[in-house]
């Protein structure tokens, strides 16, 4: 790349500006605005991506371009007369090195007098980075916050804000909605017997089990322990027990494998439905809670209603 030919006058602004571009600890390049052909290229330039002698901004500072790049900001440098807009900020990884730039664009007259496009880029790769692993933190901590780290099924947490913003949905609607809370039988005994760590890997199988056998929109969680609730709108009694059936039959077939021997559990299930504007999750919980004492009190691996 050579310097423009010009009078000795911009020949001297050429050097002063080259002099402080080259001393910026960023990449500084001019390509002409129309045909993207570099016209200069800083030496923080020079030393990331090589000395071009010549060549288009895209070829030399990007990988695979055919073409200038689909991303060039050129349209947003200059208004519907052709005349620069001033800056244009953004930020953007570049395809040859993978680092991420803060990039300052700028069409301006060059020395020569021909409009050109000046790009300053910064490099906020270590910024980025650490924003990504923030985002990626919160977003871990915010899963954690809300998830049974046991079955990894909703938390009471996060069952009670599914749970009413369904809830809400469903009476926006008009349709009906159904509670179910199960709770497993003589699980104590499963722990006293087998051990804590089988009694978790009971807990894990039943619950992969339960969100296997609900519907997606279903809201399945672990309220705590051995009890569990699973929301259902748009459903009604029968339908809920229907469900409740199914999960009670699914329960009482499947046995796991632990240490020293094998393990079954069953469990009891409270069922509860209403309809209307008046539906509240507190009022589903105590009625589901009610019938499941009842089909605990009647013999346990059983489904009782209330509603
Ligand atoms: N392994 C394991 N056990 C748990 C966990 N949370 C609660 N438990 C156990 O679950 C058992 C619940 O016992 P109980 O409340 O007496 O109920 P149950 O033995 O299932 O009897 P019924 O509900 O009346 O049929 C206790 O032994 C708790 O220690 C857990 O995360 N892992």
């Amino acid at each position: 790349m050579t310097k423009p030919s010009s009078p000795p006058s911009a020949d001297l602004s050429y050097q002063a500006i080259a002099t402080v571009l080259n001393s910026l600890d960023a990449l500084v390049y001019v390509a002409d605005m129309d045909t993207h052909e570099l016209i200069f290229f800083n030496d923080y330039g020079r030393k990331a991506w090589g000395s071009p002698d010549a060549g288009k901004c895209w070829q030399v500072l990007q990988n695979d371009q055919g073409g200038p790049c689909s991303f060039c900001t050129n349209p947003q440098l200059v208004d519907e007369h052709g005349e620069p807009t001033g800056p244009l900020v953004w930020e953007f990884q570049n395809t040859a090195n993978q680092r991420w730039y803060q990039c300052r664009d700028q069409a301006i007259r060059w020395i020569d007098g021909r409009l050109v496009r000046m790009e300053i880029a910064t490099d906020i790769t270590e910024r980025k980075h650490m924003e990504q692993a923030l985002t990626e933190a919160k977003s871990r901590a915010e899963r954690l916050a809300y998830t049974d780290e046991l079955t990894g099924l909703n938390n009471r947490r996060a069952f009670f804000a599914l749970a009413t913003q369904s809830i809400h949905q469903s009476i926006r609607a008009g349709d009906p909605v159904a509670l179910i809370m199960f709770d497993l039988d003589h699980f104590k005994q499963v722990n006293d017997r087998w051990g804590h760590a089988s009694g978790d890997t009971v807990l894990r199988g039943l619950a992969a089990t339960a969100l296997r056998t609900v519907r997606d929109a279903d809201i399945l969680a672990r309220l705590g322990g051995e009890e569990f609730a699973v929301l259902l709108p748009a459903t009604n009694l029968a339908q809920a027990r229907y469900l409740a059936q199914r999960l009670q039959a699914a329960f009482s077939s499947q046995v796991f494998a632990v240490t020293d021997g094998a393990v079954s559990c069953t469990a009891s299930f409270g069922i509860t439905a209403d309809a209307g504007p008046d539906i509240v999750l507190d009022a589903l919980l105590k009625q589901a809670d009610k019938a499941l004492f009842r089909a605990k009190e009647a013999g346990r691996n059983q489904v009782a209603s209330r509603h």
